[in-house]
């Protein structure tokens, strides 16, 4: 049977939304470090909820086009297990995170149409994950955490020589659709289980995780009639 869908619950801000994400089953949480974001935490914020996430649990730092200085400080303050880069990074810049900070690197790759897929080939070379997430609307003040999703069928049944994880507009209600489609085991989502900008619920979380790990199991074979 194939492993557990893997779930990460992003834009984490305390201990309390680590808690409740990990006790639903999340596999990952990550902390948003755009100050334009909802979900923006400081370092010291991200310390501390990240101290709540038990063994197993993989805590992600998210952060878009960062530079060394900003990577030294978050690095060097909250206990990470990934960088997100969720910018314009180049594929030598992931290439440098990754060789400097010694965590592996997911790179963020926004999705619109299949103009946008040679991104993954490419960065599928140097980074240890892809998050295949919908492209921002253009002039947005968000580069993630939209809500909005993309043409699956763009990446359905695709694979590369990393794992993958699927984002962009997830909720309880379309995630089994989605891996229906795309065949992916990982999902990323934020806005989708909370309840008002930068607040997460619970209850949505829980939902999701229950839903897209019932999705992600193999369907029981029909009783046979005789
Ligand atoms: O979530 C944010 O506020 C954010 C800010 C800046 C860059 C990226 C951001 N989020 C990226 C994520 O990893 C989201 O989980 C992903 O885009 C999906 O978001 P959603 O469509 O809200 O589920």
């Amino acid at each position: 049977m194939p492993a557990d869908i893997r779930v990460k619950i992003c834009g984490l801000r305390d201990a309390a939304m680590v808690d409740a994400a990990a006790a639903a089953g999340a596999a990952y949480v990550g902390f948003v470090f755009f100050a334009k974001s909802p979900r923006n935490v400081t370092i010291e914020a991200a310390r501390d909820a990240a101290l709540a996430a038990p063994p197993g649990v993989a805590k992600v730092a998210l952060v878009v086009n960062p530079d060394d200085a900003l990577l030294d400080e978050i690095t060097g303050t909250v206990s990470l297990d990934m960088i997100q880069l969720h910018g314009s990074e180049s594929p030598e810049r992931v290439r440098e995170v990754r060789a400097r900070y010694g965590l592996p690197v997911m790179k963020a790759v926004g999705i619109q149409s299949a103009e946008d897929l040679p991104a993954l080939d490419i960065y599928s070379k140097v980074a240890d994950q892809l998050l295949v997430d919908a492209k921002p609307v253009a002039g947005g003040p968000l580069p993630g955490g939209n809500g909005v999703p993309f043409d699956w069928r763009l990446v359905s049944n695709r694979r590369w020589p990393v794992p993958w994880m699927l984002a962009g507009g997830l909720t309880p209600s379309n995630v089994a659709d989605a891996i229906a489609l795309t065949g992916v085991r990982q999902i990323d989502l934020s806005s989708g289980v909370e309840s008002a900008p930068g607040v997460k619920d619970p209850v949505l979380i829980a939902e999701f995780i229950q839903a897209a790990q019932t999705a992600g199991r193999p369907r029981a074979a029909a009783p046979s009639l005789r």
